[in-house]
């Protein structure tokens, strides 16, 4: 129980990702949430700069030094300046669960005023089951105060293993570059009180600035690619990261989850240099969306890591025509399940407790 009283549920289980390239300041305003767990710190850029972190957090700080270090010949595979570095985190952790939050999200207040434990709410999303299959019009049916609706039908009740629970942001919204230029003074004031089922077949647009997911069920598919320094493509890391994790959560029957909690994003990046990062990506999803609707996996492909080198392999054929990029993508894709192999042997035997902050 932290000094607010809020309950640290699963603290062991849990790993709070954070990618970052300015400070952690923003720690301090979720210290009654996040004090009791343990935070993995992705720094980016240069790795001589360094990186305060508030007292009484436990975390482990990985830069690019470390990564060099930790995945030798892999470590091409982990982006450079920008945020999907973070997937570093999701390939170090031993941890069930994973929050991954940006450095400019703060804590947000529902209409009640009450401030909103983000992973607390993310974390009841992933303990609970989703509902795929067929929509339930009253929302997520496992949470309190509701349930399945007349129609529903009870063959289907039971739901299924929720994968990852997508969280959204109240003052900043998260919007493309085109549309921060059209509407530059557009605030989220809108708080939905609703959880809901992405229903099975269909795609969404994966934000990672506010993202839990359950680390067993689809941990090896939360690559986040190819962005950043010497990429033609940068802001569609989460973006392939959510199509992948999708496809393969449909075909082993897993749930996603999108909708509460609100996190307060309090920076609008620049769109001028954000649409510089996006452009080729706003036209390439335009083939990359009928790709992955189109994905279709073998029976045999019964694991995260069988599904997701199976999906490299349709990167490559399908996509690959699309630009030479998607070829290297496809085999960074393959290095990663390399890495997260190595890393995470069938088998992991328990690590000794480090001292705090060093890396691993
Ligand atoms: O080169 C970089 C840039 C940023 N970071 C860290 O990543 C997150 C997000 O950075 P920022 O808040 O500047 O980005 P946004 O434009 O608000 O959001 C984009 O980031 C992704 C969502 O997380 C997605 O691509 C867009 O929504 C912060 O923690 C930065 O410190 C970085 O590590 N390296
Ligand atoms: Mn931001």
């Amino acid at each position: 129980m932290s000094e607010t009283g809020a309950t640290a549920i699963l603290k062991e289980e849990v790993d709070i990702v954070i990618p970052t390239i300015r400070n952690l300041e923003f720690l301090e305003k979720w210290r009654a949430f996040f004090e009791p767990y343990h935070l993995i710190i992705v720094q980016d850029g240069d790795p001589s700069k360094g990186i305060k972190v508030p007292e009484g957090f436990d975390y482990e700080l990985y830069n690019r030094n470390d990564i060099n270090r930790i995945l030798g010949s892999k470590s091409h595979c982990i982006s450079f300046k920008d945020s999907a570095c973070r997937c570093f985190g999701f390939l170090l952790s031993k941890k069930k669960y994973i929050f991954t939050i940006d450095d400019d999200c703060f804590v947000a207040k529902d209409p009640s005023g009450k401030e909103i434990n983000a992973l607390e709410q993310h974390l009841k999303n992933l303990l609970t089951p989703s509902t795929p299959f067929f929509f339930n019009t009253l929302y997520d049916p496992f949470r309190e105060g509701t349930d399945f609706v007349r129609g529903y039908p009870f063959s289907l009740r039971e739901g299924v293993p929720t994968a990852a629970s997508h969280g959204l942001w109240l003052n900043i919204p998260d919007y493309d570059a085109p549309t921060q230029l059209v509407k530059p003074l557009e605030r989220n004031t809108r708080y939905v009180d609703a959880v809901m089922t992405i229903p099975k077949g269909t795609l969404f647009p994966m934000c990672g600035m506010n993202l839990a997911f359950n680390r067993e069920l689809i941990g090896p598919v939360m690559y986040f690619g190819l962005m950043g320094d010497g990429q033609p493509i940068g802001r569609y890391d989460d973006m392939w990261a959510g199509w992948c994790m999708k496809v393969i959560s449909d075909h082993l029957g897993f749930g996603v989850k999108t909708g509460l909690p609100y996190v307060w994003h309090s920076k609008a990046s620049n769109p001028f240099v954000n649409l510089k990062k996006e452009y080729k990506g706003i036209y390439w999803q335009e083939e990359l969306i009928p790709f992955f609707q189109s994905v279709s996996l073998p029976k045999e492909c019964t694991t995260a890591q069988k599904c997701y080198v199976e999906l490299s392999k349709q990167v490559k054929a399908k996509l690959g025509k699309v630009d030479e990029y998607f070829n290297k993508l496809a085999d960074n894709m393959v290095t990663w399940i390399e890495a997260w192999e190595e890393l995470n042997p069938s088998v992991a035997p328990k690590s000794d407790a480090l001292p705090n902050g060093s890396a691993k």
